[in-house]
């Protein structure tokens, strides 16, 4: 790699870099609207006399995300689900 390859490739990195950061804060956004969304049905259900926990439609979640994203999918939802209801 010549002087001026290894500049490009810092500008090149500190771009994108730039771009993973916008892509993170959009991505905290939408995790921050479903956790309210999901509060919704939480409470809704549990005003009904339901329980905060509905654990066929949390494998419901799960699946959609392993067939996305494999197996890490799974973990990724499992980490969704808690920030989404708590832990059980
Ligand atoms: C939001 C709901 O309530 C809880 C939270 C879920 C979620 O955040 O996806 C899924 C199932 C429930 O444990 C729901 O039943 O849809």
């Amino acid at each position: 790699m010549t002087i001026t390859d290894a500049a490009e490739a810092t500008e090149l990195i500190a771009g994108a870099r730039e771009r993973i950061d916008a892509l993170d804060d959009r991505i905290i956004g939408l995790v921050q609207e479903r956790m309210a969304v999901s509060a919704v049905v939480q409470e809704t259900r549990i005003a009904s006399g339901g329980r905060r926990v509905n654990l066929s439609r949390e494998l419901e979640v799960l699946s959609h995300y392993r067939d996305a994203l494999g197996r890490p999918g799974t973990s990724l939802a499992m980490t969704l689900l808690e920030l989404c209801r708590g832990r059980i």
